[in-house]
């Protein structure tokens, strides 16, 4: 065992000590440390603040007025450590009862004690490193999907790196995802990952380069529009009930505007079995009503799409066992990203509940834009959500929960995720709901998450006995995210608005000409191009 890096001093408890460095070359924030106690054993600790202090004895005015000079042999630097604890005879972590006495002396931990102590499990889905530390974390993936998970962080801290290396631990042992991806970010799971320091931290983490062929990335839209898309998702648009056609419907109907539709699946249904929108819509045209022209405009995009088809692409072939569906959202409008995401997912949760589909994990990006928080938007897609975050888990449906505004999203989904990956965080609001709701939660801790570089997450899980510090591990498969430079000659013709919040940022150039009826309009000539005939 090395030497001790300080000693105890002052007024210690059995949660909090203070001990003042020794040896300030081997002792850093956020370390473990162990510290002997006389009835318990070895105890681990971890380092939460360290100051630096003089007390300005010595101080020395020189002839410069103003120019002061302090005595260096008065520096002290005083560590203040919090007690994790030690393991009781039945394996349980608890704090001693006693407190740790001044003058004992403090020790940097052993892997083994780290291990032990924090519950570190040697199998499971390999997330990375402690921090500071050459030992893995792992953590179980029955328990992910059973109990959920979700990625907070803001933009540019590596939620969406994090999440890839996740639905790779998941690939590898066969789980079937499902992923929302309104960017287009995830189809290079394909590839591998061929960036330029890939051989250093792949020695460093331990892990090989390469793509994943088990992907099938799937458009909403059609093929012209998302090259690199496999196949078209579509939803089914034969005999839908008056209900779903409304939900289809971006936008609210008033009561005669469906009362209109109602009428018109009536009429359609005494006649015949089968019928599309489009008969809908030919009925709505013949009805004798003045409003039904209003009702005949909110449902043309939909009669005349390809978005809703008689052939249906199956839920038994999104959801497989060893394989990953990517429904690449990009360039199809928020509305109907949401329309899609509430059908897909309850047909899907539907699917499972009767055993046509095996358990496996959904991922949801931009989490906030399909379940907010009440009080931010109106989402068709926010029902589902929080009825597969609280029944999911009975089902084997589990949900990995991605967001750049942790306080937008419906705290009744986000307070059923168990483990809970948190990385670099700055605005108070969402500062403010992560903490709420994690246990173990401190200040320091929150300071903390306000710090992180890109590439290191707060770990919050059922596995793990205290929230840990993560350097997440090196992807396998190349990275599709990330910011594009911009050069000078490409730059936008118009001012970015730094303190807008970041959502609000992105579509800038839409938001411009935004009002009431050109959003209608806008949505309703989207709707068209991307789900309009090819
Ligand atoms: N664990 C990691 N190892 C190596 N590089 C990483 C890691 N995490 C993130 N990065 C780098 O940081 C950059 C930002 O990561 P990422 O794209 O995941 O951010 P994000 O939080 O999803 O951002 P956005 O919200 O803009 O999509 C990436 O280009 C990636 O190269």
């Amino acid at each position: 065992m090395k030497g001790s890096v300080g000693i105890i001093f002052g007024e210690t408890g059995s949660h909090e000590f203070k001990f003042l460095v020794s040896n300030p070359a081997e002792v850093k924030r956020t370390d473990y440390v162990k510290v002997w106690h006389a009835t318990d054993g070895w105890v681990l600790g971890q380092v939460l603040t360290m100051t630096h202090t003089s007390d300005l004895y010595g101080l020395e005015t020189v002839a410069n007025p103003g120019n002061t000079r302090v005595s260096r042999g008065n520096d002290k630097i005083v560590a203040k450590a919090t007690v994790i604890g030690v393991r009781d005879d039945q394996g349980l972590l608890r704090t001693p009862k006693t407190p740790f006495c001044p003058g004992d002396k403090v020790f940097i931990a052993d892997e083994e004690l780290i291990i032990n102590i924090l519950g570190l499990s040697s199998g499971g889905a390999y997330l990375g490193l402690l921090d500071g530390t050459e030992i893995p974390v792992m953590v179980d993936r029955n328990k992910m999907v059973q109990k959920h998970c979700s990625i907070l962080a803001m933009t540019g801290s590596g939620k969406s790196y994090t999440a890839a290396v996740i639905m790779e631990e998941m690939l590898e042992k066969g789980v079937p995802l499902l992923i929302i991806d309104p960017h287009g970010e995830y189809s290079t799971l394909r590839y591998a990952n061929d960036d330029a320091d890939i051989d250093t931290l792949g020695d460093r983490f331990d892990v090989d380069s390469y793509g994943y062929d088990n992907i099938t990335v799937y458009t909403p839209g059609n093929l012209d529009l998302c090259e690199y898309a496999d196949k078209v998702l579509r939803l089914n648009g034969k005999n839908l009930k008056p209900k779903d056609i409304i939900d289809y419907i971006p936008g609210d109907l008033n009561n005669t505007e469906i009362g209109l539709i109602y009428e018109a699946v009536n009429e359609i249904v005494n006649d015949r079995k089968d019928y599309t929108i489009a008969d809908v819509m030919r009925e709505i045209r013949s009805l004798k009503s003045n409003t039904k022209w209003g009702v005949v405009n909110k449902i043309e995009p939909l009669a005349t799409s390809e978005f809703l088809s008689d052939r249906p692409t199956p839920l038994t072939e999104l959801f497989v066992k060893g394989r990953a569906s990517i429904i690449d959202m990009k360039g199809i409008h928020p509305d109907v990203q949401q329309i899609i995401v509430a059908k897909l997912l309850s047909g899907l949760f539907e699917a499972r509940k009767q055993g046509l589909v095996p358990p496996g994990i959904i991922v949801v990006e931009e989490a906030h834009n399909f379940c907010p928080e009440k009080g931010f938007l109106k989402t068709t897609s926010s029902e589902v959500l929080r009825t597969i975050a609280s029944e999911g888990r009975k089902f084997g449906i589990g949900l990995m929960i991605i967001s750049q505004r942790p306080a937008k999203v419906d705290k009744n989904v986000l307070s059923q995720c168990s483990t809970q990956i948190i990385m670099r965080v700055t605005n108070p609001n969402d500062l403010k709901a992560i903490t709420k709701s994690l246990e173990g939660m401190t200040s320091e801790l929150e300071e903390e998450i306000k710090r992180l570089p890109p590439g290191v997450a707060l770990i919050v899980s059922p596995d793990i006995s205290r929230p840990v510090l993560v350097e997440i591990r090196v992807r396998r498969s190349k990275h599709g995210g990330g910011s594009e430079d911009v050069s000078p000659d490409d730059e936008p013709d118009f001012e970015v608005e730094d303190e807008l919040e970041p959502e609000v940022k992105a579509p800038i150039n839409m938001r411009r000409e935004e009002t009431p009826e050109t959003r209608k309009g806008f949505t309703e000539s989207l709707f068209q191009k991307v789900f309009g005939r090819r």
